[in-house]
C-alpha cells in the first residue's frame, strides 16, 4: 500500500448558506483524483482546506504527513496549487515569476520550465496583464509544475482553455504521474477530462462526498439495461436500481450494481435483454446526483 498524500477525516466547514459535511477522503501517493461536483458543491472549499487557506471547523486533515492548517508552511513547500485565488503580478513578466519561484523552491526545474514554455506556446517576456485568460491559466500551471511538487492541487485547471491547450495540459499532468511519488487532485466540471486522466474519482454534491472510488470500478458498476418485457413477464427486482425510464414494455434501467448475474436474472424472469450499455462518467454523475436529490431534497 502506498503512503497517503492526503487524508481528510470527518472534515466540516460551515458558511452562512453552506455546510461541507464530514468529508473523509484518502489519496494514495502516485494517484490522480478527479474531483467532480456541480457549481457550489464544495470543491474549492475542500481544496482550500487542503491548502490551509481555509480552516476546517471540525475533523482532521493531513497533507504529505503534515497536519493542516497548523503545519501548512512545511506542507506548502511540496504542494503546487493552481486556482482562481492565485494572483500573478500583472505588471511583471512570466520570466520574472519563473525567477522568483526558482529562488524560493530548490527543486525548480529550469529545463522543464523551458520545455513547458514551448509546449504551452508562452512567451516569457510577456507581461501577465497582457496574457489572455487561457494563457494565464497555462502560465500558472507551468509555475506549479516546474517546481516538481509532490502534490498538485488544481482547482479547475482546464476551465477556459481551448481544446488544444486542454489536451496539452492533460498530457503534462499524465506525464507527472510517471513519477510514482507524485500525486494530483484536480477539480473539474469537465467530466471528459476527468474520465480521461484520473485513476480515482470523487463526486461531491451539496457539501457531501457521495462517491470516492477507483475509476474503472465505478465505470464497471454502472450500466443502462434496455429490456423487453412481454405481457407474460414482470420486471424483475434488480440490485442497485437508480432510475427506470422508458415504458412498461420497454424499460431502461440504470443500475449502480451491475454484474453478469443481473442479465441471467432478467432472462430467467422471461424478459429479453436488448442491450447493456456502459455509461460515461458524466451520465453516472448526473444519475447519482439526481437519485440522491430525489431521496433527500434540499
Ligand atoms: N468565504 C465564504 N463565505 C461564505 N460562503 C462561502 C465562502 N466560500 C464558499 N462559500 C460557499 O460555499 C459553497 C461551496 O463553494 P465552493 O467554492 O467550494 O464550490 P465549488 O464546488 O468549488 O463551486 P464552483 O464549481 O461553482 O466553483 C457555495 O455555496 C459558496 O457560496
Amino acid at each position: 500500500m502506498n503512503e497517503l498524500s492526503v487524508r481528510m477525516e470527518g472534515v466540516s466547514k460551515r458558511y452562512a448558506h453552506f455546510l461541507l459535511d464530514h468529508i473523509s477522503l484518502e489519496l494514495p501517493e502516485g494517484s490522480i483524483l478527479g474531483f467532480i461536483g456541480a457549481n457550489g458543491a464544495g470543491k474549492s472549499t475542500t481544496i482550500r482546506i487542503l491548502m490551509g487557506l481555509v480552516r476546517q471547523d471540525g475533523g482532521s486533515v493531513e497533507v504529505l504527513g503534515h497536519r493542516m492548517p497548523a503545519e501548512q508552511t512545511a506542507a506548502k513547500l511540496d504542494i503546487g496549487y493552481v486556482s482562481e485565488d492565485m494572483r500573478l503580478y500583472g505588471a511583471a513578466t512570466l520570466a520574472w515569476h519563473m525567477n522568483f519561484i526558482a529562488s524560493i523552491y530548490p527543486r525548480w526545474n529550469q529545463a522543464y520550465a523551458d520545455a513547458l514554455l514551448g509546449r504551452f506556446d508562452l512567451k516569457p517576456q510577456q507581461k501577465i496583464k497582457g496574457l489572455s485568460h487561457g494563457q494565464r491559466v497555462k502560465a500558472a500551471i507551468l509555475l506549479a509544475l516546474a517546481r516538481e511538487p509532490r502534490l498538485l492541487l488544481l482547482d479547475e485547471p482546464t476551465t477556459g482553455l481551448d481544446p488544444v491547450a486542454r489536451r496539452e495540459v492533460l498530457a503534462e499532468l499524465m506525464a507527472v504521474l510517471t513519477d510514482e511519488h507524485r500525486t494530483i487532485l484536480f477539480s473539474s466540471h469537465n467530466t471528459l477530462d476527468v474520465e480521461q486522466i484520473s485513476d480515482r474519482i470523487a463526486f461531491i454534491d451539496r457539501g457531501r462526498l457521495i462517491a470516492l472510488e477507483d475509476k474503472e470500478d465505478l465505470l464497471d458498476r454502472w450500466r443502462r439495461i434496455r429490456l423487453l418485457v412481454p405481457p407474460s413477464a414482470v420486471l424483475p427486482q434488480l440490485p442497485g436500481v437508480v432510475e427506470i425510464s422508458g415504458s412498461e414494455r420497454l424499460p431502461v434501467i440504470t443500475t449502480s450494481e451491475f454484474n453478469p448475474a443481473v442479465v441471467s436474472l432478467c432472462k430467467d424472469r422471461g424478459t429479453t435483454v436488448q442491450s447493456v450499455d456502459p455509461m460515461t462518467l458524466e451520465e453516472i454523475f448526473v444519475a447519482n446526483v439526481q437519485s440522491r436529490r430525489e431521496l433527500q431534497p434540499a
